[in-house]
Formats: structure tokens, C-alpha cells, sequence
């Protein structure tokens, strides 16, 4: 952290600018500037990295990597990282390794680490791997659902049923996920009613929580709120989480409105890696700097200390030979 700028960081956080300048009055979070009575106060991070950030990357990473990369998430005061997928090497290659990465971490107390199951062969795949909470994948879009787990939208939903009530025997925790909810690679818009549709089947079959995929990050503030407001008619806001990809720039925008109208579990990538193989020009997820950045700029904690985070951002994109897709870490960045 060293090359960061003192005012830079002064903007992190006043947790932060409280350890240079003891003299400030401590300020209650309560005696904000300004009335934010919409926004919650407390959200969870969902940290995609090591999955969604990663089953991107064209050369493989090596598993040790991998199990450091999760080990030093853990490390941030995260609570939820998504480790790995369970699906088929054929179609991501780059998941391969699921059980050595699962059986190879360092698991801290209180961190849970989720892992993709796109069917039941891969549910006992996770299972035997030590998997102690899954997440199943569908799609609002018909022809997304095809491209990415070769089946249609109800067949999907039949097999999420069989992962979900064989989870239920077992006592495991099921996040689902709904892609393609603001937009499709294929079929371009998608209609709120859909997304519903889908997130409210994944509810009623069990998922705990229900993550909305913007998964081409096509979004903007307006289709967000359009969306959210037809899918609050069928899953209730503590059961919904965003999922933003940056493509257009517009995802700390829309994480903001779904903030405003209740949600509070928002998924977000180290310094921005990610996107889906079956989503051709998608870019990465939001990066996990920016939104503690915005999150903690506006009072609201995450139980998250950024410049940890900042950290793994620096060394896996040191790993992968690339410039990070945060915006704060470009800025903390001496020239
Ligand atoms: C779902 C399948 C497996 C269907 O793939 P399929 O080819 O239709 O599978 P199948 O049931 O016909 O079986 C064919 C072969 O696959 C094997 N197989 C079958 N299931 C598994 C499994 N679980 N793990 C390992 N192997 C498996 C099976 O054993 C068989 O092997 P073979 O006899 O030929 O040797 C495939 O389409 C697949 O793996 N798709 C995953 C694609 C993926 O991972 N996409 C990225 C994640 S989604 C995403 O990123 C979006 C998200 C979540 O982030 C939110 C957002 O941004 O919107």
C-alpha cells in the first residue's frame, strides 16, 4: 500500500483518515450530511473471483495459484467467496481443477465458499469435494440458457429441482442465479416479466437467495429499476442480490439504484476480472475495489477492508499479467 497517496486514501475511508489524524471527532455513522433512509446499512459481498473472475482466462491458471488467490480473500474480512464451478471441463476448461482448488483452501471461520453446480452430476462432484454451499445457474433468455448449459429454460429448472431437494437431504444452502436479466448476447432485450419468471421458480424451489445476472453489463439505472420492480412482485428483497458485469461503464449505477430500492448483497470480482465464455464481449464483473469504495463513501459497511482486497487485486493481476480493472486501484497507482 505504500504507493498510494495520502489523499487517495484520505477518500477510502474515514475509518482510515481517523489512524492519520487522531484529532478528528469520531462521527457516528448516524450523523451523515445528508438522509440516505433508503439505502441499507449493512451489505454483504459476494466475491465471484475465483470463478467468475477467473473461467475467463484464456491460459490456465495453476491450481496452487488458484488456492492462494482464495486464501488471501479470505484474509479481507469477505464473507462469501465463490470458489469454483463443477461443471464440465469440455465446456470450461479452466474449472477444471475444482477439487483440488476446494480441497487445497484454507478455510477461515465465518467465510463460506459456494461453488457452481450447473446439474446433479455436478452437485455430487461438489458434494465429494468437501462443497458446503452451491449455487445452480439458469437464464432468463431461452437461447442463452441453450449456449451456456446446452438445455432449455425449463429443462434447466427441472434440474435445479433434483439439485436443490438432494441439497434440502443434506443440509446445504443453494443461491441461485438468474443471467441475462437486463439483456441477452442473443436475443438482445429481455423482458422483465422473465426475469420474474425464472427468479421466482428458483425462489419457490428453495434457493435461499436469488443473484440477478447482468451478464453482458448492457444495463442501465432505468432497466435496473425496471426490472427490480417486477421481480420484488415475486421474490422478496432480502432473498435478491445483484450481479453486474462493467461492460458499459454503468454498473456501480445500477448497484446504487438496486441499493435504493433494498437489495443488500451485491456480487463483485477483485480488480474486475471476469465474464462468461458464452457471453462473447462481455467484459468483467464489477470490481470489488469500487464497490467497497462506493459502499463505504456512502456509509454503508461490508465488513471489508479495501486495501486488503486492493492487495489481491495487485498480486492476481500480477499472476495473470494484467492491469486491473478498478478504477480505485488505477487511481492509488503511483505513476
Ligand atoms: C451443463 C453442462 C455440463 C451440460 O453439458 P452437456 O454436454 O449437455 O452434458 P451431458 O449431460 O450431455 O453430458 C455430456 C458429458 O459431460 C459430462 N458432464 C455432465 N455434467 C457434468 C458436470 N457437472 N461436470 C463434469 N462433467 C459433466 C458427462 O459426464 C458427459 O461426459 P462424457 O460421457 O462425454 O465423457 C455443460 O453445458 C456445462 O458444463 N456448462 C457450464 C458452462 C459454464 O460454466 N458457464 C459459465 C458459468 S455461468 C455464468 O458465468 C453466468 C453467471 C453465473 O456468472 C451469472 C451472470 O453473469 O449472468
Amino acid at each position: 500500500m505504500g504507493n498510494i497517496s495520502t489523499a487517495v486514501k484520505h477518500c477510502m475511508s474515514y475509518d482510515t483518515l481517523l489512524r492519520d489524524y487522531p484529532w478528528l471527532p469520531r462521527l457516528p455513522w448516524e450523523e451523515k450530511c445528508f438522509d440516505q433512509p433508503k439505502l441499507p446499512q449493512f451489505v454483504r459481498i459476494v466475491e465471484v473471483g475465483p470463478r467468475d473472475g477467473l473461467q475467463n482466462e484464456k491460459e490456465i491458471v495453476q491450481t496452487e495459484i488458484k488456492i492462494q488467490f482464495i486464501d488471501m480473500l479470505s484474509q479481507t474480512g469477505l464473507s462469501v467467496i465463490e470458489a469454483t464451478s463443477f461443471v464440465s471441463s469440455k465446456w470450461v476448461a479452466q474449472m477444471a481443477d475444482h477439487t483440488e482448488v476446494l480441497k487445497g483452501i484454507k478455510r477461515s471461520p465465518g467465510v463460506r465458499y459456494p461453488v457452481l453446480t450447473p446439474n446433479f452430476q455436478g452437485f455430487q462432484a461438489a458434494i465429494a469435494a468437501g462443497a458446503t454451499e452451491v449455487a445452480v445457474f439458469g437464464s432468463a433468455s431461452e437461447t442463452f440458457s441453450r449456449m451456456n448449459i446446452n438445455c432449455s429454460i425449463e429443462e434447466s429448472l427441472q434440474r435445479f429441482e433434483k439439485v436443490i431437494s438432494a441439497a434440502k437431504q443434506e443440509g446445504i444452502p443453494v443461491r441461485g442465479y438468474v443471467s441475462c436479466a437486463l439483456g441477452c448476447p442473443y436475443e438482445g432485450q429481455v423482458k422483465p416479466s422473465q426475469v420474474t419468471k425464472v427468479a421466482k421458480r428458483l425462489f419457490e424451489l428453495g434457493c435461499y437467495e436469488v443473484s440477478l445476472g447482468d451478464t453482458i453489463g448492457i444495463g442501465t439505472a432505468g432497466s435496473m429499476a425496471k426490472m427490480l420492480s417486477d421481480v420484488l412482485t415475486g421474490v422478496p428483497v432480502s432473498a435478491l442480490a445483484v450481479h453486474c458485469h462493467d461492460t458499459y461503464g454503468q454498473a456501480l449505477a445500477n448497484i446504487l439504484i438496486a441499493l435504493q430500492m433494498g437489495v443488500s448483497v451485491v456480487d463483485s470480482s477483485v480488480a474486475g476480472l471476469g465474464g462468461c465464455p458464452y457471453a462473447q464481449g462481455a467484459s468483467g464483473n464489477v470490481s470489488t475495489e469500487d464497490v467497497l469504495y462506493m459502499l463505504h463513501g456512502l456509509g454503508i459497511e461490508t465488513g471489508v477492508d479495501l486495501f486488503k482486497v486492493m492487495e489481491v487485486g495487485e498480486f492476481i493481476c500480477q499472476v495473470l499479467n494484467r492491469t486491473t480493472n478498478s478504477k480505485v486501484s488505477q487511481a492509488t497507482k503511483t505513476p
